[in-house]
């Protein structure tokens, strides 16, 4: 049998309160014959009679059985919030997995919606548009009522409840449509202006804002567009609606007249059939008052069913020892995660059968030129990015088998572009790990060479580094980063391009950093074309168009180099070319094919 997904659970949630709240939804209709039933007695019994004893009597039941119906309609919206408020919690945490796992899988895929596609189904559960699909059932009940005052006012007021469920239905369909257009591209004009503004000094800078406005109000305009079409249909179904309304409370207080003439019922009768009229057709009108909310829950449901139905529960896995640092990479193959499938059937290959073994303690320099894959084989030796082919395998277990919490506990990763995260330094270092130790994370700092740095900005370990860690320079970003990837002593440390914005300062600290890592076994990759760096490297893997160009130990590498460059300089002065501008001497240019 198919596992239930954490969406069907949580909606099982709802389904148990549904049961009670049927029940309650049962007694509070019926008691919502009290008005109708006091009018019948009043006119008939009361104002006939002038008998003010009967008129207390039956005031005090009726208000008695309001302040029971009061209470129902309480206890049944609180079941309803707490139910939502348990569907919310049932699902914060499988939909925060699931969002995180579909942007690794997909970065552009639209899963950035689904939290609030979450708050969004269970408003709709928990408010108004759900109770009038409760009372609905109950239409029948007050509709027979009319019957029984007499046959024609339930003629009336039948016909009326069908033409107005009618109106409903055309609504549907006149809207549906331009609605779920208009909610698709809402959705997509607000993750434009989100994405957009974390660049909002570029567009400044580069004067970029009337461009990106114009392409933002194309955007926008189309959901302006599609709402205004689809209000106007759904306006003039209301309109219609309304009309409707207006002339059923006539035509029903005509015919009870009418019949009250012909003295076949009386003037009480009347009215009360004119209030047990309004009550049957109260939550068709509800429901097409709230139709847009329901429209807007249906396709938020539509969406979380497929993010759901996409990405199953992480499976639970073993805890393995901690990792020694044994890498081993075999047949490697990427593919981008959005790219489309080419007329060869398949996604075309970013990384195509990357294959090396890594030994604990060894320290592998990946170099190559801009392009060539060496951020996809990071991704993929840290599990952030998923094989197409081939495997990662850790200590000899692929890296999808490992618990993915321990996985990263065990591991540090220090990506191209470092983004911190909103809160103090000692949570960025500390992965905000909860249990962390002062003591662990200034050993972090100081083992990356950060922790005099860290010491010299505003209040220190605790200063709060902004959205991102945009209140640090990009250098003491990477600094932090580096701190967070080496917290906790990992066993296998992955840096990309880790010396991008480090002053010489900083790269020292990062050359002391990998030099005391290497000391304490640890296996460490680092992207770079440094040569202070790929000094300290015991093997380089060299990637050229996703493809490995070749892979050894450093020296042997460079000194094949060094001799290639050595025999193609010797022959070009054989042919008194022009001299090639020299390189600079901190650099080792490795970003050419070397001509082996
Ligand atoms: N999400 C993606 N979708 C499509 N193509 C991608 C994606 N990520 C990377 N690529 C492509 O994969 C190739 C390798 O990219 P990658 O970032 O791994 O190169 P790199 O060697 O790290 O380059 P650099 O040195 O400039 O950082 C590039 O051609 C890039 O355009």
């Amino acid at each position: 049998m198919k596992a239930k997904t954490p969406l069907a659970q949580a909606y099982g949630r709802f389904r148990a309160v549904f049961g009670a709240t049927i029940l309650f939804s049962f007694f509070s209709n019926i008691l919502m014959f009290v008005g109708p039933l006091y009018m019948l007695q009043v006119y008939d019994r009361v104002l006939a009679s002038r008998n003010e004893l009967t008129l207390v009597m039956i005031s005090a039941i009726a208000i008695a059985l309001l302040v029971t119906y009061g209470l129902l309609e309480f206890i049944r919206s609180k079941l309803l919030v707490r139910a939502g408020l348990q569907f919310d919690d049932m699902l914060a945490h499988p939909a925060f997995n699931r969002v995180i796992r579909h942007r690794l899988a997909s970065p552009n895929g639209g899963a950035h919606s689904t939290l609030q596609d979450i708050d969004r189904v269970r408003e709709f559960m928990t408010g108004q548009g759900i109770l009038a699909f409760f009372d609905a059932p109950w239409v029948p009940l007050f509709l027979a009522l009319c019957f029984a005052f007499h046959p024609w006012l339930g003629i009336v007021a039948t016909v009326g409840a069908l033409i107005i469920f009618a109106l409903a239905l055309a609504n549907e369909f006149a809207t549906r449509g331009l609605l779920q257009e208009a909610g698709n591209a809402s959705q997509g004009a607000a993750h434009f202006v989100n994405t957009t503004m974390q660049n909002a000094e570029v567009i400044r800078a580069l004067g970029m804002e009337k461009q990106l406005t114009k392409r933002w109000l194309g955007q926008h305009d189309d959901v302006l567009d599609k709402q205004a079409k689809a209000s106007g249909r759904a306006g003039a179904i209301m309109a219609s609606t309304k009309f409707v309304r207006m002339t059923l409370q006539i035509a029903i207080l005509g015919t009870g007249a009418y019949l009250a003439i012909l003295q076949e019922i009386s003037p009480g009768i009347m009215i009360a059939a004119s209030i047990v009229m309004g009550r049957a057709l109260a939550p068709v009108e509800q429901a097409v008052g709230q139709w847009k909310q329901f429209v807007a829950a249906r396709q938020a449901h539509k969406r979380l069913t497929q993010v759901f139905g996409a990405l199953g529960d992480e499976e639970d896995r073993m805890q393995l020892p901690a990792p020694k640092g044994n890498l081993s990479v075999q047949g490697l193959v990427a593919t981008a995660p959005d790219a489309k499938v080419g007329i060869t059937g398949s996604k075309p290959a970013l990384l195509k059968g990357i294959s090396f073994d890594l030994k604990q303690g060894e320290v592998m320099a990946v170099i190559g030129p801009s392009g060539s894959g060496k951020s996809t084989l990071v991704r993929h030796l840290v599990g952030a990015s998923q094989p197409a082919g081939g495997s990662v395998r850790l200590d000899g277990t692929e890296l999808h088998h490992w618990d993915a919490e321990q996985l990263g506990r065990d591991m540090g990763y220090m990506p191209q572009d470092v983004k911190l995260f909103r809160g103090s330094v000692t949570e960025n270092i500390s992965r905000f790990v909860e249990d962390a130790q002062d003591i662990e994370v200034v050993a972090a700092a100081q083992l990356s060479g950060a922790h005099e740095m860290i010491q010299t900005l505003g209040e220190g370990y605790d200063t709060d580094v902004g959205d991102g860690g945009q209140s640090l320079s990009g250098g003491q970003r990477q600094r932090v980063g580096l701190a967070r990837a080496v917290f906790r002593d990992p066993n296998l440390v992955v840096l990309d391009e880790p010396n991008s914005n480090l002053d010489a300062h900083g790269e020292q600290a990062l050359a002391a950093c990998i030099q005391e890592m290497k000391k304490r076994g640890k296996t460490v990759v680092i992207v770079t074309h440094k040569a202070n760096l790929l000094a300290l490297t015991d093997k380089t893997l060299m990637l050229v168009g996703g493809s490995v160009e070749k892979f050894g130990p450093t020296r042997e590498l460079f000194a094949q180099q060094a001799e290639a460059q050595k025999q193609a300089k010797a022959a070009q002065e054989k042919q008194q070319t022009a001299v090639a501008p020299p390189s600079s001497p901190a650099v080792v240019n490795m970003s050419d094919k070397p001509r082996a």
